[in-house]
């Protein structure tokens, strides 16, 4: 044992030198400044994102870490990631290439943390045929339908956060596979929310010290319990993906799953690939939006005076005789704003979707090596002064002071989520209603100091996830009840129905 302790030490020295020696021969220009860390494992991992702020802060707005062969390049600045990630996208567009997520969990078959090459440039063309403005557009239905169901489920519960979840996994389960998440694939979703917990405490800076020292990937398994993990977990997922999939197909209704088969992105897919790259779109689509509800409920809590003016603003375009509907969205500039300003004030990725350097760059007299992880800090970026005032506080008016304000929420360049305008419409009706419906408040049993303290992302990794905390919707008048009520009783709640109208105004098959 002590022996083997003895090896890995002596290799780890032996291949940092060599990694720094390397170094020294590609460029004379130093790495940007950045803090010396004698216990990286003291960094605290949760909300790490505050911890990079701190190092903004003494170093400035590009800041780079060395955690064993690993050096993190954290970018604070819009100016910046713009500069590298969208000007220099050929260099910049690769996330995370990490040993434990790709060996392991993704397994080369998860899109999302494919290399930027031909591969992922199908699946991305793939996606964005689902999730382009007119596919969007063709989904409002759906959106409509689902939307009422959930303003209809909260006149009973003030559980929100369920409803939230029910909310996106059946718009996205639907569109996915051709049907609501019921009973029978409840189990497959299960595994899909683990497989995106995974994903996202994986894609996290310094989850794994197999990352920091990859050397350590030789060991053998008896000492290497993560590749088990990882391995069980690609293994459960594959599994839904595969199901799921090979039940849409059977469905006589549309879905994404059967409109990619007749594409020629995935002409040479096979059913694996083709059940990874929907199952991406579940996963990538459900959790954010999802959360960003939440959000919105916790500003609605801690600035009830944006809830009232976004109140105001829908009493006098829509009244209180109908629902908000998508023909209004232009007419409610607060709303909209309401909803950018969710995204800024805590945005879902605060730490970006983190790349990996595909070749030397320099940048700002600075040398940034290949193989460096690249961390677009959305945090430190949304809460720029010179660009935010007040930026800790929530406040939709700057967005109609200044609609050019630059929004991180979606990442940038080329691997930009490419669920942005689905997202957006989601999210509007789904708040546009719920603040139409509803006055949130502290429910009795707690307190606004509860509500702070719930103000936080409680995981590791890379997306911000707020604990659970209460709040009570309080329907807003009779009249509101009855519109509620009448507007899910008279939904259109035919799916085929509705997702053949989709792949009709969305599509134009083009069979193989
Ligand atoms: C509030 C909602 C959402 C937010 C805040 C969000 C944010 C993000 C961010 C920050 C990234 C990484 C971008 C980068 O690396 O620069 C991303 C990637 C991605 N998003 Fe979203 N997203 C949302 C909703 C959606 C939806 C609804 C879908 C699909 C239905 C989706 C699909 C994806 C996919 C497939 C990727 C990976 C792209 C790639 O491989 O490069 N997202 N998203």
């Amino acid at each position: 044992m002590a022996f083997i302790g003895l090896s890995c030490l002596v290799t780890i020295t032996l291949y940092i030198c060599y990694k720094l020696l390397v170094r020294s021969n590609r460029s004379t220009l130093p790495l940007p400044p950045g803090p010396t860390l004698l216990n990286p494992g003291a960094i605290p991992q949760k909300e790490i994102w505050l911890t990079f702020r701190k190092w903004h802060k003494e170093h400035g707005p590009i800041v780079s870490l060395k955690l064993g062969v690993q050096t993190i390049i954290i970018l604070g600045s819009h100016r910046i990631a713009r500069d590298l990630l969208d000007k220099r996208g050929s260099l910049y567009s690769t996330h995370l290439q990490s040993v434990y997520v790709n060996k392991y969990i993704a397994k080369g078959l998860q899109p999302v943390f494919m290399q930027y090459g031909p591969e992922w440039k199908l699946h991305r063309r793939l996606h964005t045929t689902f999730l382009s403005p007119q596919s969007t557009r063709a989904c409002q239905a759906l959106l409509d339908t689902q939307s009422k169901k959930t303003l209809h489920s909260l006149l009973s519960t003030n559980d929100f956060g369920s409803c939230f979840h029910n909310y996106v996994s059946n718009v996205m389960f639907n569109l996915a596979y051709g049907k609501d998440v019921g009973e029978e694939n409840k189990n497959d979703q299960e595994h899909m929310d683990k497989m995106f917990e995974s994903l996202t405490s994986a894609a996290s800076v310094m989850t794994f010290v197999v990352d920091i020292f990859p050397i350590l990937d030789r060991l053998p398994r008896l000492f290497s319990r993560w590749k088990g993990k990882g391995e069980a977990s690609h293994n459960n997922v594959k599994n839904a993906f595969i199901k799921c999939i090979q039940s849409a197909l059977q469905q006589d209704t549309w879905n994404w799953s059967k409109e990619a088969f007749s594409k020629k992105e995935s002409k040479d897919f096979s059913l694996e690939q083709l059940a990874f790259s929907i199952g991406e779109l579940y996963i990538a689509g459900s959790h954010t939006t999802d959360s960003t509800l939440r959000i919105a409920v916790m500003a609605s809590l801690l600035y009830p005076d944006a809830m009232r003016q976004a109140q105001r603003e829908l009493d006098q375009v829509v009244g209180s005789q109908r629902l908000p509907s998508f023909e209004d969205q232009d007419k409610l500039p607060y709303v909209n704003a309401f909803i950018s300003e969710v995204l800024r004030w805590r945005p879902m990725a605060p730490a970006g979707g983190p790349r990996t350097l595909s070749e030397d760059d320099e940048y700002m007299g600075y040398f940034l090596p290949a193989g460096a992880t690249i961390i677009a800090n959305q945090w430190e970026m949304d809460m720029d002064e010179s660009i935010f005032e007040d930026a800790p506080s929530f406040k939709p008016e700057r967005w109609i002071q200044n609609p050019d304000l630059p929004l991180s929420a979606f990442g940038f360049g080329r691997r930009i989520c490419p669920g942005q305008h689905f997202a957006r419409s989601s999210l509007f009706i789904a708040i546009a209603r719920m603040l139409w419906a509803y006055d949130i408040d502290c429910p009795v049993t707690s307190t606004l100091e509860d509500v702070k303290a719930a103000d936080r992302s409680e995981t590791f990794g890379v997306i911000y996830t707020l604990p659970p905390f209460e709040a009570s919707f309080r329907v807003r008048s009779p009249e509101h009840q009855q519109v509620i009520e009448q507007g899910w009783q008279m939904a259109n709640k035919d799916y085929n129905d509705l997702l053949k109208t989709i792949g009709h105004d969305a599509f134009t098959p083009t069979k193989r």
